[in-house]
């Protein structure tokens, strides 16, 4: 390998924990990191996004995966991740390698600022060439404020580190076009549209939390941010560089078409709703012909507690989600200004500022290859009440 190159590594709980006594794979754990220390000796940077906080924890709780709550489960990441932690320490010393932990929750990587802070923290750790380990702070994130797999969140990380290569390495060789217990499935060792295999799949091994399915949508988040994306298995010698250097098969899930910026790609791989606008089908066909903005008098109805710089998602009036852009104003300042639109912005809401509700440089079209989001149903605000 020449280039320098960024890398993220996924590593799945079936992979870290063994599924019946729920306790470290040592060996596998060893293995990796003695392959990623040698990367890192050749120049790359890596960054690890590992699960097996909520296995490793169980035992201590006294609880079986199958039969642990959401608050056992939260409970038990508190105990198992200074478990992990403490065993990628150890072998990582063992190698002469630093390692860093860092916990985040999806609130983290979709508040802009918040997500700019984690990259910058984790620039300066690459320049100390130390390999942050990330999860999601499973204990502190809610039910309904989580990505719920560090699939997805790898992709998000891939994204914000402008990575080269996601690699995700799990318990099979890579994606089946059906559940790989089934005798005639056939290995797909190349994607070009990874939106076109969401149906695929289903089970999941035992430890695991998304299956096949969430490695799909994650594989769709990074190609939408210009990454490719590899599927891999992961109990193997030198589980990475063999990939990087073509030794066995897995999935490879091509990078096709031009990557929009930082902030659009930001925009495209979201996971949860500050809050919705509705807009007319005339508006929602120019917003999508022309990458316009959203003005005050183009909305009929808003949703959701926003506040300035929160992202919108933006819909037709028949719930199709055409777009999303960083709002310039609160929900209360959007529902005042799209009711008095004929009165100056300052006039009605006691400041000076742009007029528009999301300018045309903060807004992302949504194309085929973007996983759209449902809009909610509650909490619906009509800029012209009935
Ligand atoms: N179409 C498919 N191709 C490959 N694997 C699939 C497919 N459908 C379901 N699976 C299952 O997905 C599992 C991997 O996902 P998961 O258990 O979540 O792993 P991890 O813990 O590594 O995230 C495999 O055990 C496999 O049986
Ligand atoms: N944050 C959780 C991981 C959840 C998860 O994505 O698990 P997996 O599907 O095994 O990668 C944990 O540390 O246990």
């Amino acid at each position: 390998m020449s280039r320098k190159k960024k890398i993220v590594v996924k590593i799945g709980s079936s992979l870290l924990a063994n599924s019946e006594e729920l306790t470290l794979r040592y060996a596998f754990m060893s293995g990796l990191i003695s392959d990623l220390a040698q990367l890192q000796k050749e120049g790359h940077d890596i960054i690890l996004t590992s699960s097996g906080s909520v296995a490793l924890g169980l035992n201590m709780i006294g609880k079986r995966p199958e039969d642990a709550g959401i608050l056992d489960k939260q409970a038990a990441a508190a105990c198992g991740q200074p478990l992990l932690m403490n065993a990628y320490r150890q072998i990582a010393s063992e190698h002469n390698m630093d390692v860093a932990q860092m916990l985040v929750t999806v609130e983290d990587m979709e508040e802009r600022r918040r997500f700019l802070n984690i990259k910058n923290t984790m620039m300066r750790l690459f320049e100390n060439d130390i390999m942050p380990i990330i999860n999601e702070n499973d204990s502190v994130a809610t039910r309904d404020l989580r990505v719920g797999d560090n699939d997805r969140l790898s992709a998000k990380v891939a994204q914000m580190v402008e990575a080269d290569v996601l690699i995700i390495l799990t318990s099979v060789e890579g994606l089946y076009d059906k559940d790989p217990s089934e005798p005639d499935a056939q290995f797909i060792s190349e994607i070009e549209d990874v939106s076109e295999h969401l149906e695929s799949t289903t089970s999941i091994s035992a430890l695991g939390s998304g299956g096949m399915l969430t490695k799909m949508q994650a594989a769709n988040m990074a190609q939408n941010a210009g990454v490719e994306t590899i599927i891999a298995e992961g109990i193997i010698e030198r589980p990475i560089s063999s990939v990087l250097k073509n030794e066995r098969r897995y999935t490879r899930c091509l990078v096709t078409g031009e990557t929009a910026s930082p902030l659009k790609i930001w925009l495209s791989n979201r996971l949860q709703v500050a809050g919705t606008l509705v807009v007319s089908n005339q508006v929602a066909a120019a917003v999508v012909a022309g990458d316009c903005g959203i003005r005050r008098q183009d909305v009929i109805s808003i949703q959701g507690d926003f506040v300035k710089g929160d992202v919108l998602h933006v819909y037709d009036e028949s719930g199709a989600e055409v777009a999303r852009g960083l709002t310039n104003f609160s929900s209360d300042e959007t529902l005042l200004l799209a009711r008095h639109i004929d009165m100056p912005v300052e006039d009605v809401i006691g400041y000076k500022t742009k007029s528009s509700i999301i300018g045309a440089e903060n807004i992302l079209v949504l194309e085929e290859n973007h996983l759209p989001i449902d809009a909610p149903e509650e909490g619906q605000k009509l800029v012209v009440p009935r």
